[in-house]
């Protein structure tokens, strides 16, 4: 589903703040893959998100969705192919908007310019159904502004919004982060029901290790713009912290210096 052929990214190159931010990196999703993503402060995971989502390009390397090679389009023209949800609850939708023109407008990513943004009868019908399935009322909100709902209820939002049109990509980029632990819990409860139900190819960075290993099928580990860890299905059952921060060690021959990552 998704492929990314050694892929760099170098910024400031040749200066005295050049950054390697990613090098030579190769990854391959399947369909219905769920990957977490760890990593220090620096290691390059918003980097691989932005190349994917088109933020930016690659200096070298490719990237492809479903056989069709993406690295020259614009971030626009992949939205039809891709959902993300940031960190910032503020950052996926539009505050000045109802929670049905949001919706309205993530309906119609990726299709026709031009069209409506209208919310039809029937539409609204649908908006409602959907709201219902996140379990926190909003379906009896339909026409409140975004900019009065709470930060868990804006990215409860954020995520339906980023799914609604089944992308054959979902990135989240630590989306429960800035969540209270009752909030984040709720989202990542909603994410699990939401990636299972329509099988969705997902990209999830975290920076806690125990949501890493605890969700989805397969977890990368990166480390100075590189995959130093790439942990599959089968490996992920019985997984700890203590071996996970063990096996970095080994490879990067050198302690964990994240704190964040390591406390969860
Ligand atoms: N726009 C930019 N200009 C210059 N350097 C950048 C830019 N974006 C990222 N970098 C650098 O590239 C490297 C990788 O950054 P990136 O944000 O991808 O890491 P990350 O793993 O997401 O880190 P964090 O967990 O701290 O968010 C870092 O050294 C960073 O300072």
């Amino acid at each position: 589903m998704l492929t990314i052929t050694s892929a760099s990214k170098l910024f400031n190159p040749g200066t005295v703040d050049e950054k390697v931010a990613l090098m030579d990196v190769g990854l391959h999703l399947d369909r219905g893959d769920f990957v977490t993503v760890i990593g220090s402060n620096g290691a390059g995971k918003s980097t691989l998100m932005n190349l994917i989502s088109g933020v930016m390009k690659p200096d070298l390397g490719s990237v492809s969705i479903g056989g069709t090679d993406i690295t020259v389009r614009t971030e626009a023209q992949r939205s039809r192919w891709i959902g993300r949800v940031f960190q910032d609850p503020m950052a996926g939708t539009a505050p000045n908007m109802t929670i049905e023109e949001n919706l309205a407008m993530a309906y119609n990513r990726g299709r026709k310019r031009g069209l409506s943004w209208a919310v039809t009868g029937r539409r609204r019908a649908v908006f409602r159904e959907q709201l219902g399935k996140l379990g926190i009322g909003l379906e009896n909100r339909l026409t409140a502004k975004v900019g009065l709902l709470s930060g868990g209820e804006r990215q409860a939002l954020s995520l339906l919004m980023a799914t609604f049109t089944e992308p054959d990509i979902l990135l989240l980029d630590e989306h429960t982060a800035a969540l209270d632990p009752a909030r984040a819990e709720l989202i990542t409860r909603l994410t699990e029901t939401l990636v299972r139900e329509m099988n969705l190819t997902t990209l999830m960075v975290t920076h806690n290790m125990e949501q890493a290993i605890r969700l989805g099928n397969r977890l990368i580990m990166m480390d100075k713009g590189r995959i130093i860890l790439d942990i599959p299905a089968g490996r992920k059952d019985g997984l700890t912290v203590q071996r996970l921060l063990g096996e970095f060690e080994q490879i990067s021959g050198q302690k964990l210096a994240d704190d964040r990552l390591v406390l969860g």
